[in-house]
């Protein structure tokens, strides 16, 4: 990167309109934050970024699959050993499990160390005849609801940046220190297995990788990919102020690199194409996603590809597709028919999450664990009958025990949602229920 003056001198998206941004009662405050951000060092490298566009090139030929996961809504309390090994553990449980079954490297990426801006529905929110500013996460405003918590405070932006890297420096320790051991990982499998109610039709899957590590040890290989994993940082890049101040040239090749995570995406709702949200991942040179929700049309998924992807790279550009269980089935098969045709190699990813999101009785907003699953196998069944590549899963989960989903192996019913209702925003799979996916979806992968 160069080295002192780090602000980007032509930000074409700053002049265009953004949905979702905070609104800072103090513009000079905002600005000092600014200020200092684009003084802080880059949380990725560049380089990183790249190795990922090119692991992601691969997902979009059909040579790899993508796993992504992670929180909803990180917060700078649970930024602690406990809670990202936890998440870590389950997120190289569920790769494990791919990978077997899919015969195929497992990209792991985490919605982690930058995830913390949440886009709304709602601009507020009333209680007891109270309304007050929505919380958008904890890179703006407080969860508490009162109105000093609710009012956006940009110091919050440099707590985003300081949690990121807290997170981002244990992620990598863990990764490549010893941790992550795939010997270990499928030992911690073998214990599900055992001790989830669910985990007898898991059985014959957790022998054969015993058998195929056995064979390895026996063989005397020991490669180094046994002991550390590659693994990677994304978020929503929701917050221009913030990515915008940690976008940077690369000294290497002169290009822009959006440094605050290695894959960055854009939401559902700041996708419109004369917007800044797209403006700005036209940009940088990171690997990109687009949320793509049940409204979008083939048209504005080829013009996107026109913007984000122009020089057709592989890898560059990741659909996630988020109908719900009910639709996906109806409107994928358009879009991949018209990017196929059009020649472009996208990544094409299933998040099964936020299109199955519904109010239980109780107030809790929840998600079905069959309705997630439901959507997943529809989505490997289009690709199926269109002979393209399901590129991997994109899901929001935590490596606790929470109530959050209802459904799973180990059942979670409506009435037990009170008992670990933890999320900031939206439900996650538990760490039973994200592991029930990984074999569930690992199955379906062998029938493909
Ligand atoms: O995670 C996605 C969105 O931020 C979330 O679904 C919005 O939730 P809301 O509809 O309660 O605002
Ligand atoms: C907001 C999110 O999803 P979407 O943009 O698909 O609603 C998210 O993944 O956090």
């Amino acid at each position: 990167m160069n080295a002192d003056t780090h602000a980007v001198a032509k930000a074409t998206w700053r002049d265009l309109p953004a949905a979702q941004q905070p609104e800072y009662p103090d513009a000079e405050a905002l600005r000092d934050v600014i200020a200092d951000l684009e003084s802080y060092p880059p949380l990725v490298f560049a380089g990183e970024c790249d190795q990922l566009r090119a692991r992601m090139g691969a997902v979009a030929r059909g040579e790899a699959f993508l796993l992504q996961g992670g929180d909803c809504a990180e917060a700078f309390d649970a930024v602690s050993a406990d809670h990202i090994r936890a998440k870590l553990k389950t997120l190289l449980q569920m790769s494990a499990v791919l990978t077997y079954a899919a015969s195929v490297p497992v990209v792991k990426v985490g919605r982690i160390a930058g995830q913390y801006s949440k886009p709304r529905s709602k601009g507020t929110e009333t209680r007891d005849g109270v309304t007050l500013p929505t919380y958008r996460g904890d890179s703006v405003n407080g969860f508490d609801f009162n109105e000093k918590a609710r009012v956006p405070d940009p110091e919050r932006l440099k707590r985003m940046y300081n949690a990121s890297a807290s997170t981002l420096n244990l992620v990598r320790a863990f990764t490549t220190g010893g941790y992550a051991d795939l010997r270990q990982v499928h030992a911690w499998n073998q214990d599900f297995v055992k001790s989830s109610p669910s985990g007898q039709r898991y059985e014959q899957l957790a022998r054969e990788i015993d058998n195929a590590l056995n064979f390895m040890k026996a063989c005397g290989t020991d490669p180094a990919e046994f002991r550390a994993v590659e693994f990677y940082a994304s978020h929503e890049a929701l917050l221009l102020d913030y990515e915008g101040a940690l976008t940077r040239t690369d000294s290497r090749t002169g290009k822009l690199y959006d440094t605050s995570g290695h894959m960055v995406w854009i939401g559902e709702r700041t996708r419109q194409l004369d917007h800044a949200h797209i403006e700005f991942a036209s940009q940088i040179a990171n690997p990109i996603g687009i949320k793509l929700g049940p409204t979008t049309t083939p048209e504005e998924a080829l013009t996107y590809i026109e913007r984000l992807d122009p020089d057709r790279e592989p890898g560059r550009l990741t659909f996630i597709v988020r109908m719900g269980a009910d639709k996906v089935r109806d409107r994928l098969p358009e879009l991949v028919e018209k990017v196929t045709a059009s020649g472009a190699t996208v990544a094409w990813v299933t998040d099964p999450m936020h299109g199955n999101t519904f109010e239980a009785a109780s107030g809790h907003k929840t998600r079905r664990f069959d309705d997630v699953l439901d959507e997943v196998k529809g989505f490997f069944e289009v690709h199926k009958e269109l002979g393209t590549h399901p590129g991997g899963i994109h899901v929001e989960l935590t490596g606790d025990d929470v109530t959050e989903c209802v459904g799973g192996g180990d059942e979670i019913f409506v009435d037990d949602l009170h008992q670990r209702y933890e999320t900031a925003c939206d439900p996650r799979l538990n760490r039973s229920q994200s592991l029930d996916l990984a074999f569930l979806v690992a199955e379906m992968y062998r029938d493909q």
